[in-house]
């Protein structure tokens, strides 16, 4: 089978008095895997970086922000498959919050965007690797 992808997410939030914890999130362009659904940025960790460098390197280059500190969520491993079940790609996502930044976070390939709440976020379509982090944050939300 294929090699896993490393890959760094880092679920970017800020605290709005009326709704809470919002997360910020971007929409992968239509040419990419999973393409058309909604993301919490990041990507792969390339040859010789820590995990850490790879999220602040992302963060910076999808969205345009600094990464000041961040903390482990979850770690998340999937295996996509094609229509007739053969392996298509496996992941392994290891995702963090950044709640800890300079800057605000804007989408630098002009794909669609947005703040959202929990339950605003939890009626939009991901990859199906982020049903783990979703249940994540709702676990800790309570
Ligand atoms: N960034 C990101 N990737 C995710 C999420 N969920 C998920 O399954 N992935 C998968 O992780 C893999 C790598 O992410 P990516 O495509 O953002 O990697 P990248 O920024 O380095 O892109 P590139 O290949 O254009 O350089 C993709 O196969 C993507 O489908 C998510 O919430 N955020
Ligand atoms: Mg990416």
């Amino acid at each position: 089978m294929n090699k896993v992808v490393h890959v760094a997410v880092g679920v970017i939030t800020k605290s709005c008095k009326e709704k809470g914890t919002l997360y910020f999130l971007t929409k992968r362009l239509e040419q990419a895997h999973q393409g058309g659904k909604w993301e919490f940025p990041g990507g792969k960790v390339e040859n010789g970086e820590t995990i850490a460098q790879t999220l602040a390197r992302e963060l910076k280059e999808e969205v345009a922000i600094e990464v000041l500190s961040c903390q482990l969520l979850i770690k998340v491993e999937h295996t996509y498959r094609g229509k007739g079940g053969a392996a298509d790609k496996s992941v392994c996502l290891d995702v963090f919050i950044v709640d800890n930044f300079i800057g605000e976070p804007s989408a630098q390939e002009g794909q669609g965007q947005g703040w959202f709440s929990l339950p605003a976020l939890q009626l939009l379509e991901f990859p199906a690797a982020n049903k783990a982090i979703i249940s994540e944050l709702l676990a800790q939300s309570h």
